[in-house]
């Protein structure tokens, strides 16, 4: 339907200026997510299949450097679902859910991003007025970061450090009216702007919010786990942690997104390199297609591979989250630190990876993939991004070792769950089972080095499954996807192997002769394998990477729509299109240097004196 209208054309975004882009991005924000409302509408999607609905459009990145609406769909409705009890969802979740509000979540300042215990903002109960009074008391106090708060959300979910009868209770949430509902002015109290130009997800309207004793309800406090009573009275979560809830859920569906964006670069990139051709094998030869190097197989291959690794785990960690989730409502903790460790391990690794593979996507191109027209530099920016929110990667894979070497010192007393139970035959197995080269082995020799153990068995559990229903061809495509993804990782990570593993100098050498041979045995099949991941040309928007194969054309037409080329080839006052032949002679004629003072000065000091003989 998207794909249909036309509003998406246009000069390119490009040469936009930065307030242009943000216009246009509402523009298109817009027309967007109209579409979900009129589904929403006509019965169409419900809060049951919505991931998909809202997932398609915000991950396809139709909205081509993101979207100012991103953050109420992806973490202002989760906070409200998550955090707020029953009466406050059925205030706000219908103005949320049909865009009659827009939010955004407002946890980084200034100051602190990872250390969430470190913010500053403060929430002061007064029980006389049964208000909070929302307060910024430094500059580093200040929100900084969150998507869509610039000029674009009236309402956001505030995170700060609540105090009641003159006690800190540590950070809570709080939902807050930014500006006014029918004017957009910014409310007394509230100072907000956007933060400026960035690497990428320019058009995201990333904003900063500062508190000046600024009043809200006491009912605006989310008090689904924790509450304060009217009189002040502070009532505790049956767990700290269940307030973070909504960082888990956006840590889940960023491994969703990062299949999105790898499956699209690797597309254009496979797509790019069948159809570009360069140097000969033997002289007097036709020049060979690039994906027919073994170098720019080893290039992309493996993303291809970890494009599919990466959505079975993602299917796998939403089923695991719903799972936990259900568990919390009956009361359950006990796998709520599993599914945060699982979050931010995957988060951080699927980011990571999707990140190194999207740059190699853009080298894999040359030149070309040097043009935004290639859509690759700026699919790079958005997927580094992800690196960095929602948790910092380096500081979510700690929160992942420290949940590993717990459970590792209670392995003997410790009934252990689903996703670390591998740590208790590896732990037996250390140097006792040799080393052997197949995929059982190499997923063996990772549960002793215990890392990117999750995927690599779940991708080749899910692929043993659906061979058993598919034809032997399609088998054995995918038994290859498997057997490159654990090899490339095996050959990369053999520090690893080789500190933790008997494997011998032979093994390592027979597998990287296999790594090569699976190569060969794919290059047949990878443009149809990126064909399957069956992106449309207005989701790529990629002149290298289209369904047809006009790589060349796409380029020159694409260039042809820079400003600087706007002027006339032809550049003749005489031979316009139009014919406004002498209109055009004068036109010109004003651009003249000389024509812009009526009395140039050379005529008092030089010409007058000649002709009146005094010189
Ligand atoms: C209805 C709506 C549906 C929408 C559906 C849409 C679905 C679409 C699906 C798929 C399609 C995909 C397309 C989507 C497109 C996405 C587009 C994305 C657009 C961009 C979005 C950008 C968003 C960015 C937003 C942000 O960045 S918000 C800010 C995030 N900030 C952080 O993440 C901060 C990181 N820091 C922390 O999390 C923590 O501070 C810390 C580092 C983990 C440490 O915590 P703390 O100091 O409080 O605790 P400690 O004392 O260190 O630890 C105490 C113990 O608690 C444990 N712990 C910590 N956190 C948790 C947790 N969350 N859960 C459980 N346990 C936790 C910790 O491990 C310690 O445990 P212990 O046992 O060792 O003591
Ligand atoms: C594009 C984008 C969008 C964002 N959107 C939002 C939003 O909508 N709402 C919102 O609230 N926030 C948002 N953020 C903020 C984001 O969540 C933070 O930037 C992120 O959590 C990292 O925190 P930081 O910037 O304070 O980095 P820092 O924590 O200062 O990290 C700097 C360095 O210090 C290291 N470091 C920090 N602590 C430790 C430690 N304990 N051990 C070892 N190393 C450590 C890190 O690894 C990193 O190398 C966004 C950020 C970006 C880039």
């Amino acid at each position: 339907m998207l794909s249909k209208r036309e509003v998406f054309d246009g000069v390119p975004e490009e040469y936009l200026s930065h307030k242009e882009r943000y216009e246009n991005a509402i523009r298109n924000s817009v027309v967007a997510f109209s579409l979900v409302r009129k589904m929403q509408e006509e019965g169409k999607t419900s809060i049951n299949n919505y991931r998909d609905v809202v997932g398609g459009l915000l991950g396809s990145s139709v909205l081509r450097d993101g979207s100012p609406l991103g953050l109420h769909y992806i973490m202002f409705m989760p906070a409200i679902l998550n955090q707020a009890n029953e009466e406050q969802q059925e205030k706000w979740l219908p103005r949320a859910w049909n865009c009659s509000i827009i939010g955004s979540y407002a946890q980084t300042e200034l100051g602190h991003g990872t250390f969430i215990r470190g913010l500053e903002t403060t929430a002061t109960y007064d029980a006389a007025t049964k208000q909070f009074v929302l307060h910024s008391p430094t500059l580093t106090a200040y929100k900084w970061w969150p998507g869509g708060l610039g000029q674009t959300a009236n309402y956001c979910i505030v995170v700060a450090q609540l105090y009641t009868k003159g006690q800190c209770h540590g950070i809570h949430s709080f939902i807050i009216q930014v500006r006014d509902e029918e004017t957009h002015m910014p409310l007394p109290g509230i100072k907000i702007g956007e933060i400026g130009a960035k690497l990428g997800l320019n058009a995201v309207n990333n904003g900063f919010l500062g508190f000046d004793n600024y009043r809200i309800p006491r009912t605006n406090m989310l008090m689904k786990h924790a509450q304060v009573l009217e009189d002040g009275t502070y009532v505790k979560s049956r767990h700290s942690k269940l307030n973070y809830g909504a960082m888990v859920f956006v840590r889940v569906v960023i491994v969703f997104d990062m299949v999105n964006y790898l499956s699209k670069a690797v597309t254009i990139a496979t797509r790019f390199s069948a159809v570009r051709r360069q140097c000969q094998l033997k002289a007097g030869e036709t020049e060979c297609q690039i994906l027919d190097y073994v170098t720019q197989q080893h290039k992309l291959f493996v993303s291809i591979a970890a494009a599919h690794a990466f959505r079975i785990t993602a299917n796998k960690l939403w089923l695991t989250f719903n799972e936990v989730n259900e568990q919390l409502v009956e009361g359950n903790l006990q796998r709520l630190p599993e599914l945060h460790a699982l979050a931010c391990c995957l988060k951080a690794v699927t980011t990571a990876d999707t990140a190194a593979c999207v740059e190699r996507c853009r080298l894999a191109c040359g030149g070309h993939g040097y043009m935004m027209s290639s859509s690759l530099p700026l699919t790079y920016g958005l997927v580094t991004a992800a690196c960095t929110y929602e948790g910092e990667n380096t500081v979510l894979l700690l929160q992942t070792a420290r949940f590993l070497v717990k459970t590792y010192q209670q392995l003997d007393s410790k009934a252990l769950t689903p996703t670390v139970a591998y740590l208790k035959t590896a732990a037996a197995e250390r140097f006792c089972v040799g080393w052997s080269n197949t995929t059982e082995g190499i997923i063996r020799g990772f549960q002793v080095v215990a890392m990117r153990v999750i995927i690599m068995s779940t991708f080749n559990e899910e692929v043993q499954e659906m061979s058993r229903t598919v034809s032997p061809q399609l088998k054995e495509v995918l038994h290859q996807l498997v057997d490159l993804y654990c090899t490339y990782w095996a050959l990369e990570k053999l520090s690893d192997l080789l500190l933790y593993t008997p494997i011998s100098q032979k093994e390592v050498e027979s597998l990287r002769l296999r790594y090569e041979e699976t190569l060969t045995n794919l290059r047949p099949n990878a443009v149809g394998l990126v064909d399957a991941f069956d992106l449309r040309d207005e989701m790529l928007q990629s002149t290298l990477g289209s369904y047809d194969g006009r790589v060349y054309e796409r380029l020159m037409e694409e260039a042809m729509k820079s400003p600087l080329n706007a002027e006339p080839m032809l550049q003749s006052t005489l031979g316009s299109y139009d014919g406004r032949v002498y209109e055009r002679l004068m036109e010109e004629a004003m651009k003249s240097p000389l024509n812009a003072e009526p009395v140039n000065y050379t005529f008092h000091k030089y010409l007058k004196p000649f002709m009146q003989g005094k010189l």
